[in-house]
């Protein structure tokens, strides 16, 4: 700057919602000033010969440019008034209120890394009393945040699956960020979150991140679906990776020998104190101590700097180096890196791709051919537990793509060269000068693309590159990306157990990652489920100083979800012999279901995080409902509810074949059904999911494989058409809806057949009382039954028509290769009998004229037949939500009248036995 400092211009900035009262207590802390005035650096860049030769045009410009720029100030407050006129709702369910100015202007770019430095620097110095300040100002605080569109929004650009986060840039202030300043994140990060309008940490992260982010402890999370579990673990990882990263860089050392963790000292200095404690075992101050040690693991910010304190007073008797910082204190071999591994790496920089390239329409179209040879055999669909990762690629692709890809300097790193094909023992690590510092493992290839998009947006000023690892996509790329050294890697198992027994050099520095984290971890680790786990893990535990330096966290919302035995295993079993034995198995606990998730993964002293409330798993703001109906008038409730209450909606069947077919009815009703499952192109999967995401009234058919992690906006309804199989799969459904504080609706359509797991289900939820019904008018119904009736006909021909299509190829396919010639007379063939043609179109006529009718005629009033409300006035369309509670008030209503009719009768009887 060639302005002095203290010449330029310097505006107080108001401190809206920052109680005066909280001034003087805030010591040292008088107020924030932005600049206002220093547009004139532009000049200094230039050189100081075309200064002189434009000093003369620049004397004459000048008043006008002054002009411009003295408009331009007084315009802007005008602009910030009208900024604050349009509300919006955020992606994530925030109602907040838009500004029409497109883009932050400089003086607001400037101001915010300034403002986020001096916020950061005063968090540091006055931690403890802006911690107080902040819980004050959160009292006070309005919900509504004031965002900005960029311009970039208004764009008509087309989004991908997870972008929904980034599109949206807040205008909040560094100001209104201070609800995170307790955690001392990077101000980087702080910058992003900003951006992002995450104006304060959700309960999950503002719980877990001190422990995880100061602490540096395993985290173990547990919390209702749609709560942000997510950038419970992303930030601690961001913001370890950085630490990790600024070190090495000021030390000059290997990042592989930097410990991160600091549970392993902290376990050493406990056991040590034990070990004083049980030879001793006298000394009173000493438990006192251990206590207070204990006391402050509980608690991240004592693992910081109070609890260093502790901690270091504890090293001083012990004689061991416990200090504020770990990774300065702990000894250990220094390793210079040598130059020539950076060297060869830095070209590789130019060849990192986003992740946002590696999802381009030509990498999915050659992953369609891969996942056509992975479609499993139609008689497998209905077995409905769906394992994500199997045959996923085509040796030819790869080959192919390989030609173009692979040349001898691109397929090594540095000084290390590319083994393809060889089984490599665990415990090697092959360094690559461009370390690999966290690993995080998800079920589905979906979930680790929204995750990634998710790290992406927090990590926007951090440098850090994240990459996604999964099936279904071109492998040739994702090696392209591995290849620069991206230091997170978000994968699925199946490609990730792949790639790294190619040899892919940047997945063998695996074992050595400084962070695991294992998204919905039930799931992952449920038996049979992800047969690559198991062996990953093995390879992650392999070494004992790798395993124990690592920080580990794990997330679900049903991580402490225990069920009920099955009935063969309880009671009483009669032996062979006759004899009657007692079982002496018992339910897990909730307790002994974690302990086993820690041996699995090798956590150590992990703090363990479990908010879900009594609603285990749901959210608070999920309206929950269900429909008992006959089997065979599912398809017209689901009809019914699809038209009557319009919105997004996701309808979850058990089995691909159920999502095949009720894709196809709903298609012929012109539902525009999008269908999702494991079976489908991943292309296809993708698109789909996108599809819905921007159509408001959308339906998404889908089996479990959309059932975890997806976090779609606004989906409004969950269907359950039919019961699951688990109470898991039961909370993550109906978690589509209802995220990130916003209402939402779940309805669980139930046959007779399915009473019984609906009652497990309930059993396991700890319900004490059923679903409620949800209301649905039997007027309506009938004409809906035989509209549905009629699809469901012309879906049986068509099938019908199709199968015997299919045998009429086969059977050519199979006279053509055996030279024969069939007679067609001797082979009856479906699809030659007329009267299917016939009859598909005399239906699909009578089918559109129905369709052309209302179904709910406007005005139309009738009987819910559940409620009896003589009131209930049929509109076309109805808010499913509102119908639904209104419902439950007015049954409740009547509930507590006869309740109240039935005090006074007692009340009665008790005077009249008086008398
Ligand atoms: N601090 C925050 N403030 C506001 N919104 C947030 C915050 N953190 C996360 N979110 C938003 O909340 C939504 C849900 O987050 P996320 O997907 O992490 O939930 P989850 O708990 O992992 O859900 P699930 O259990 O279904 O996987 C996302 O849209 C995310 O952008």
């Amino acid at each position: 700057m060639s302005k002095k400092i203290h010449t330029m211009k310097w505006d107080s900035v108001p401190m809206d919602g920052f109680p005066a009262s909280m001034m003087d207590k805030l010591h040292g802390f008088v107020g924030l000033e932005e600049c206002t005035e220093y547009g004139l650096d532009k000049s200094t860049k230039r050189s100081k010969k075309k200064n002189q030769d434009n000093s003369a045009k620049q004397k004459e410009t000048k008043p006008k440019d002054a002009k411009k720029r003295k408009n331009k100030e007084s315009k802007d407050p005008q602009e910030s008034v009208a900024c604050q006129k349009k509300k919006v709702k955020l992606s994530n369910g925030f109602i907040v209120e838009t500004c029409e100015k497109e883009a932050p202007s400089p003086t607001n770019k400037i101001d915010i890394d300034g403002k986020l430095k001096q916020i950061k620097d005063f968090s540091k110095g006055n931690q403890t009393k802006l911690i107080k300040s902040k819980k004050e100002i959160n009292k006070n605080e309005d919900a509504v945040i004031t965002v900005k569109k960029q311009s970039l929004c208004k764009k008509t650009k087309k989004r991908k699956l997870g972008e929904d986060i980034s599109e949206v840039v807040s205008s909040l202030t560094p100001e209104d960020m201070l609800s995170w300043a307790e955690f001392k994140l990077p101000q980087e990060i702080v910058k992003a979150l900003m951006e992002l309008g995450f104006k304060r940490p959700t309960k999950i992260q503002e719980l877990s991140l001190p422990a995880a982010v100061h602490g540096r402890r395993d985290i173990l999370g547990a919390a209702e679906t749609g709560s942000g579990k997510t950038l419970a673990f992303g930030l601690p990882i961001l913001t370890g990776i950085m630490k990790l990263k600024e070190k090495a860089e000021l030390k000059g050392l290997d990042v592989y020998d930097i410990p991160y963790k600091k549970t392993s000292a902290k376990k050493k200095s406990k056991s040590e104190v034990e070990k004083l404690n049980t030879t001793k075992n006298k000394g009173k101050g000493r438990g006192k101590k251990e206590k207070e040690v204990k006391e402050s693991s509980e608690d991240g910010y004592s693992s910081g700097d109070d609890e260093n304190n502790e901690a270091s007073k504890i090293g001083e008797v012990l004689g061991e180096a416990t200090n504020d910082d770990f990774i300065e204190e702990v000894e250990i071999p220094v390793r210079k890196r040598e130059e020539s591994v950076d060297e060869g790496n830095d070209s590789d920089e130019d060849d990192y791709i986003h992740l946002s390239d590696m999802l381009d329409s030509d990498d999915l179209k050659s992953s369609d051919e891969e996942d056509d040879a992975s479609v499993k055999d139609d008689n497998n669909l209905d077995k409905g537990n769906e394992n994500d990762e199997d045959g996923d690629v085509s040796g030819n692709e790869i080959e192919m793509d390989g030609v173009d890809e692979v040349d001898a300097n691109a397929q090594s790193i540095g000084c290390v060269k590319v083994i393809d094909d060889v089984e490599l023992p665990g415990n090697v690590l092959y360094k690559t000068g461009k370390p690999l510092y966290a690993l995080i493992l998800t079920p589905t290839r979906e979930l680790a693309i929204q995750i990634s998009r998710h790290l992406i947006a927090a990590a926007k000023y951090t440098g850090i590159r994240v990459a996604t690892i999964v099936g279904g996509m071109a492998e040739v790329k994702q090696e392209r990306v591995l290849r620069s050294g991206p230091e997170i890697v978000v994968a699925t198992p199946g490609r990730l157990w792949e790639l790294l027994n190619q040899g892919q050099p940047h997945l063998q520095q695996l074992t050595a990652v400084k962070f695991l984290a294992i998204d919905e971890t039930d799931r992952m680790l449920e038996r049979g489920h992800f047969e690559e786990l198991e062996p990953l893990l093995e390879r992650l535990n392999c070494e004992e100083s790798h395993r124990s330096a690592r920080q580990n966290f794990v997330f679900s919302a049903t991580l402490t979800l225990v069920h009920d035995l099955p009935t063969h295993m309880k009671g009483k079993k009669v032996t062979k012999r006759g004899k009657i034995i007692n079982r002496k198995v018992n339910k897990m606990t909730s307790q002994q279901k974690i302990k086993k998730l820690i041996n699995m993964i090798g956590m150590t002293d992990p703090k363990v995080v479990d908010i879900t409330t009594e609603n285990l798993g749901t959210a608070d703001s999920l309206t929950e409902s269900r429909i008992t109906c006959s089997f065979e008038q599912k398809d017209a409730y689901l009809y019914y509810i699809l038209k009557r209450h319009p919105g997004r909606t996701i309808v979850f069947c058990n089995s691909i074949g159920s999502v095949k077919r009720l894709a196809q009815l709903l298609g012929l009703l012109k539902c525009v059904p999008l269908p999702l499952h494991a079976s489908m192109p991943q292309r296809q999967r993708l698109k789909n999911l996108e599809r819905f995401r921007d159509d408001p009234r959308g339906v998404l058919v889908a089996t479990d494989v959309a059932a975890r992690g997806l976090d779609i906006p606004d989906v409004d309804h969950v269907i359950h058409y039919q019961v699951p199989r688990t109470a898991e799969n039961y909370v993550h459904r109906s978690g589509r809806t209802a995220r990130a504080c916003k209402e939402g609706l779940t309805i669980l359509m139930m046959e007779p057949a399915e009473a019984y797991s609906y009652a497990k289900i309930c059993r396991t939820l700890n319900k004490t009382s059923e679903l409620a019904t949800f209301p649905v008018s039997s007027h309506s119904l009938a004409s809906i039954k035989e509209l549905v009736n009629l699809a469901r006909e012309m879906d049986g021909l068509m099938l019908k028509k199709r199968r015997a299509t299919h045998a009429q190829g086969w059977r050519d396919r199979v006279a053509k290769e055996m030279d024969m010639i069939v007679d067609d007379d001797d082979v009856p063939s479906a699809h030659m009998d007329p009267a299917i043609d016939k009859a598909l179109k005399v239906k699909k006529k009578r089918l559109d004229f129905m369709l052309s009718r209302p179904l709910f005629p406007k005005g139309f009033s009738f009987k819910y037949p559940t409620l009896n409300d003589p009131d209930a006035l049929v509109m076309p369309e109805e808010n499913a939500l509102q119908v639904m509670k209104k419902s439950l008030e007015t049954g409740e209503l009547k509930r507590d009248k006869r309740k109240g009719k039935n005090d006074a009768l007692l009340k009665l009887e008790k005077r009249f036995k008086k008398l």
